[in-house]
């Protein structure tokens, strides 16, 4: 079950004349729906017609109050759309020219034969295509469906409506242009030969959604065999995010990165991604668990990375599940999926316990539950606050990237990311509720972007020849 974010329905009504509306309402209400807007349509001597856009908390809602409306005295239902659906119909994103061709002028500059010397500018000089074409501000966003949000492997066409959100978001956040594509292909060796073949017309790739462990396959190969960003953001974006999250909640609670006792929950793409920032930044104590239990060193896993991971965690040697590693826990780092987490072991943490439950959409434990246990919570949804969601890294990372011109994303452009984003919150600010900031604080892509332009100069990776001026 899916709650909350965005169920929203517009029902059109006719109500017949001297039908009390605030009956009608009335009847919405008791039903769990929320009137968000109402719309005359039609007056007319036996009849109005309106339309009334209803939020609801759950899917099930609507079924309620749709019933409500159609068992009430004189109202008939003449139609019902979703508003999420609405907003997808034909699709979220377009292709728009920069300049209009109108005239055979036009056009032979910006086709044939005009575009010919551009081309041969390119031939002789591939460098150019940075600055003659898209490709300094362009970027694939490339999955296979294979784990999209925390709803698994739904194949490359469902995976669709995500990976054009993120085109959307890297627009409207960081004014970069980014094209879903989704690959109807899972082998590692097609899917680096794919992105190869069509990384051309690319500043960099944004790998989202492949499922460990062939996710952790897929970036290390193209990272090598290719010159441009290549940024896995359910590991990376996730990571910075959380890391970002955690170093202002620390604050908050009083307690030293390097005292911490935590515990990653889904030893997946994310999972392993947060561990790996976390070890960087100091943190010792981690103890992941997956569907067998806590990863433990001695036992023998077929995925190479749990045995990487069982090697390089668990200080205590601890056996068991997920309440057994929550023993005296300060964090819970939930990147797993719906309903892992339960009150009982948020008990047998430390004091002020730090959950962080960003399974989509469905968090590890419904938030209303954990709240009274809990310090600090987040999540990775908009409906709650604390939202721990890779968008508050992705839109801002690929800009200082591709401002740098810088040839890859490395360790430290991701730690300065992190720590530009904890920046962002003010100390007169910092809050349980408050330790990451919002979506749409327009100060955290300019900070991002600068600080991971800064680092992309300071590791070598950046291609542009003078400091470049970071846009306002
Ligand atoms: N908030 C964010 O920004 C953010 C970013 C990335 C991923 N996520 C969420 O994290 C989750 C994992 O994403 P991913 O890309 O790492 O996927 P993944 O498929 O690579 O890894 C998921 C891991 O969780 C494990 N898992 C699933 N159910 C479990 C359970 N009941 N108990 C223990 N382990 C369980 C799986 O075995 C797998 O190892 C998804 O829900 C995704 O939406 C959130
Ligand atoms: O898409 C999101 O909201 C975050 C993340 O990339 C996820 O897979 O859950
Ligand atoms: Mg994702």
């Amino acid at each position: 079950m899916i709650t909350g974010g965005g169920f929203s329905i517009i029902v059109r009504l006719e109500m017949a004349a001297g039908t009390g509306f605030s009956q009608v309402a009335a009847a919405i209400a008791d039903a769990g729906g929320d009137i968000v807007a109402l719309d005359t349509v039609h007056v007319g001597r036996h009849a109005v017609l309106r339309d009334i856009t209803v939020n609801l908390r759950r899917e099930e809602d609507g079924e309620q109050v749709l019933a409500a409306l159609r068992n009430h005295p004189g109202v008939r239902v003449v139609h019902v759309s979703d508003r999420t659906f609405l907003v997808h119909l034909g699709g979220k994103i377009e292709v728009q020219a920069k300049t209009p061709v109108k005239n055979r002028d036009d056009l032979s500059r910006v086709y044939t034969p005009g575009v010919a010397r551009v081309c041969l500018a390119i031939r002789d000089d591939p460098a150019k295509a940075f600055q003659l074409t898209i490709k300094r501000n362009t970027v694939a966003v490339v999955t296979d469906g294979t784990a999209v949000l925390g709803l698994g492997d739904i194949g490359p066409e469902a995976a669709l409506p995500v990976m054009e959100g993120k085109a959307m978001l890297f627009k409207q956040f960081a004014d970069v242009d980014a094209f879903p594509i989704c690959l109807a292909t899972r082998d590692p060796d097609e899917i680096v030969r794919t992105v190869k073949a069509i990384a051309p017309a690319f500043g960099g790739i944004n790998l989202e959604d492949i499922s460990a462990p062939r996710c952790f396959e897929i970036e290390t190969r193209l990272k090598a065999e290719l010159d441009i960003p290549v940024f896995h953001d359910d590991q990376h974006g996730t990571a910075v995010v959380m890391l970002a999250g955690l170093l202002n909640a620390v604050r908050l609670v009083g307690k030293r990165l390097t005292d911490l006792k935590v515990v990653v929950c889904g030893i997946g793409a994310a999972g392993v991604a947060c561990t790996k920032i976390l070890l960087a930044a100091g943190v010792q104590h981690i103890t992941g668990v997956d569907r067998p239990g806590i990863l433990h060193p001695e036992a023998a896993y077929d995925n190479p990375v749990w045995r990487w991971y069982a090697a390089h965690t668990n200080p205590e040697r601890r056996q068991g599940g997920l309440a057994e590693a929550l023993d005296g826990a300060d964090v819970f780092i939930g990147v797993s999926g719906p309903g892992v987490l339960r009150v009982e072991h948020i008990q047998r943490m430390a004091r002020d316990p730090i959950v962080f439950a960003m399974a989509n959409p469905t968090p590890e434990i419904p938030p209303e539950e954990a709240e009274p246990y809990v310090r600090i919570l987040a999540t990775g949804r908009s409906d709650y606050p604390n939202q721990i969601n890779n968008v508050l890294c992705f839109p801002g990372m690929f800009r200082g990237a591709l401002d740098a011109r810088a040839r890859e994303i490395n360790e430290e452009m991701k730690l300065a990311a992190a720590r530009a984003i904890a920046s962002c919150v003010g100390e007169d600010e910092l809050n349980e509720q408050y330790i990451v900031p919002s979506v749409f604080n327009q100060r955290v892509v300019k900070a991002v972007s600068r600080a991971v332009a800064e680092a992309a100069y300071q590791t070598g990776v950046a291609r542009r020849d003078a400091p470049h001026v970071l846009r306002d």
